[in-house]
């Protein structure tokens, strides 16, 4: 008898691979299921418009989520930070995988350290996120909106288009690029991404249970934890994977759990901070306790003018 292998669908790019490759390993590595990987072409990854003009969510997402539907593939991988946070149609987030480091990461030209770029240096990244926190913290700085995968950003550094590029961590590593990192931010000073480090597997809600409940031997309960509280902040804010929100939550060593979340207006001149901690044993289960977590932050933001600072931001990128 031959074991038919369970298709995994992933986006093409190094990257995605890599991560999908990964995945499917420790599958069959923890339940003996033979996985292959189906390569998918997304619009994200074809058009060279800006992405903040694709219309925001879902770029990425949206072609693997389609091939689920169509019974192509049996789950898919993305990465988390890419997943709309509203729920799609027939579809189930079967697992979250354990988080890499959550960072992101300059890659400057000869070795330079952020606070050694030269004032007026340019610095190229496609996140609002990124560049609303990084001028924040160097205002002298020119930011610099760039496309394309982690090897292509890396090359303009390399040609000099650039002096330098800012990037996840842990994008770098699967790309085997961790040699180009010049310095790290800490998540006090840049908070990633809600999600960021994590990724997904997406099926179809008819399999989740059933046929496909070993996908669940790649959850790992902490980070989906953690990042319940992160994407909830996210969706509370009505913002998208486009808006200049990060959020970070963490268990502490007395196993409660941190959230941190700041929005920042895109010149870095206005910014909302907030942090909170909850006590997990008192709620009925850690996603909700990190939901309830998420809620209470986000509340506390808008009061403070968070919202205000997501709409203007929506409206400069020509959203609204
Ligand atoms: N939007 C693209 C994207 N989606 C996930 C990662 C990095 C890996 C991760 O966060 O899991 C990247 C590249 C980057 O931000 O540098």
């Amino acid at each position: 008898m031959t074991t038919t292998a369970a298709r995994l669908g992933t986006r093409r790019s190094t990257m995605a691979t890599s991560q999908s490759q990964r995945v499917a390993d420790t599958i069959t590595a923890r339940t003996g299921v033979p996985v292959e990987l189906v390569l998918i072409t997304s619009f994200g990854d074809v058009t060279r418009a800006h992405l903040t003009q694709l219309g925001g969510t879902g770029v990425f997402v949206n072609a693997l989520r389609d091939a689920l539907l169509a019974g192509d593939v049996e789950f898919a991988v993305h990465s988390l930070k890419d997943l709309p946070t509203a729920p799609a149609d027939g579809l189930t987030l079967a697992a979250v995988t354990e988080r890499d480091d959550p960072r992101d990461a300059l890659c400057a030209r000869d070795g330079l350290k952020f606070a050694d770029l030269p004032p007026g240096a340019t610095v190229g990244t496609g996140s609002p996120r990124r560049v609303a926190q990084l001028a924040a913290l160097r205002p002298d700085l020119r930011y610099v909106p760039i496309r394309g995968n982690a090897e292509t950003r890396l090359g303009k550094v390399a040609s000099g288009e650039l002096d330098a590029v800012v990037l996840a961590y842990a994008g770098l590593d699967r790309v085997g690029r961790l040699d180009d990192v010049t310095d790290v931010f800490e998540v006090e000073q840049v908070l990633p991404a809600p999600g960021q480090g994590a990724l997904a597997v997406e099926c179809r809600t008819a399999d989740a249970a059933g046929a496909l409940s070993y996908l669940g031997t790649v959850d790992h309960g902490p980070t989906r934890a953690a990042v319940t509280a992160e994407r909830v902040v996210l969706a509370e804010l009505e913002a998208g994977c486009a808006a200049p929100v990060g959020a970070y939550a963490e268990f502490t060593a007395d196993d409660r759990l941190r959230l941190r979340a700041a929005v920042v207006a895109p010149d870095g001149s206005q910014a909302v901070r907030a942090e909170r901690t909850v006590t997990v044993t008192d709620y009925p289960d850690t996603v909700q306790a990190a939901a309830a977590l998420g809620r209470q932050l986000a509340r506390e933001m808008i009061r403070q003018g968070a919202d205000r600072i997501v709409a203007d931001a929506a409206v400069g990128r020509g959203e609204i």
